[in-house]
């Protein structure tokens, strides 16, 4: 059993088409990428897995639970993180509280002050715990918002273009760190950096046209030629 499975997922918008029936398995412990064109439907995909949008036809489960109706925040407390869109920094609060914050706002279970301690560990940000997050970088920042994800503990985590804007040097780093996840976390990773997709991902799921035009190892998906001619046409 797949650990988050969609079928048949559909979204149009007036006469557009933005996800037209995808059908996707994240398997347990897999870095998944998801890539495509501009305008392919990534990001109205993620926001029906996450549950920020509803979709006219089909069905999402996770663990083998169907979560097709449940609100955002309940999908969180599942175990389905989406880090990037869902959480918020206060500048003036320190990097801890933040956290700390995340995960009272969250699913919040457990020692708090252990999670905080632990999520920022992950990401390598211990030593800066007590910074006010406005005077962090924008690299850190990202690592930031990364430990208020982990903190909620999440089984699935959601990455949508994690690496945009960062330096060459930083995204080595956060490769790093996105590997040592697994596999106690699944990573459904949007990226428009091909490199790093293909660094990461297991396995890589293109979309074109709200569809899934291919779905492979990065070695095959490179090989592809239907992937090729999206991209050259894009
Ligand atoms: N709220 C909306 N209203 C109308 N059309 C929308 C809406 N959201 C997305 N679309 C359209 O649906 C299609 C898919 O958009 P989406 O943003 O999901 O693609 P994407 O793959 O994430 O693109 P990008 O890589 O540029 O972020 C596009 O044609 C877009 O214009």
């Amino acid at each position: 059993m797949s650990l988050l499975r969609a079928r048949g997922l559909q979204r149009h918008f007036g006469g557009i088409a933005a996800v037209d029936g995808v059908d996707f398995d994240l398997e347990k412990g897999e870095i998944h990428g998801l890539i495509g064109p501009n305008g392919a439907g990534k990001t109205t995909f993620v926001s029906l897995l996450s549950g920020r949008i509803a979709p006219q036809e089909g069905r999402i489960t996770l663990e083998g639970e169907d979560i097709t109706a449940l609100p955002a925040h309940a999908r969180v407390r599942r175990g389905l993180g989406y880090t990037f869109q869902i959480t918020a920094i206060f500048p003036g609060l320190s990097v801890f509280d933040n956290v700390a914050l995340a995960v009272q706002g969250g699913r919040g279970r457990g020692d708090l002050k252990a999670l905080v301690a632990r999520a920022l560990a992950q990401v390598g940000l211990e030593a800066l715990r007590d910074e006010e997050a406005g005077t962090l970088s924008y690299g850190h920042l990202r690592l930031l918002e990364l430990a208020m994800g982990l903190a909620l503990q999440p089984k699935v985590l959601i990455l949508d273009e994690p690496t945009q804007g960062l330096a060459a040097g930083e995204i080595a780093g956060f490769i790093q760190l996105v590997r040592g996840l697994t596999p106690e976390v699944s990573v459904l990773l949007i990226e428009h950096n091909m490199a790093v997709v293909m660094e990461l991902a297991q396995r890589i799921t293109v979309l074109n046209f709200g569809r899934v035009l291919a779905q492979g190892s990065p070695a095959e998906i490179r090989a592809n030629k239907a992937v090729q001619e999206a991209y050259l046409g894009a």
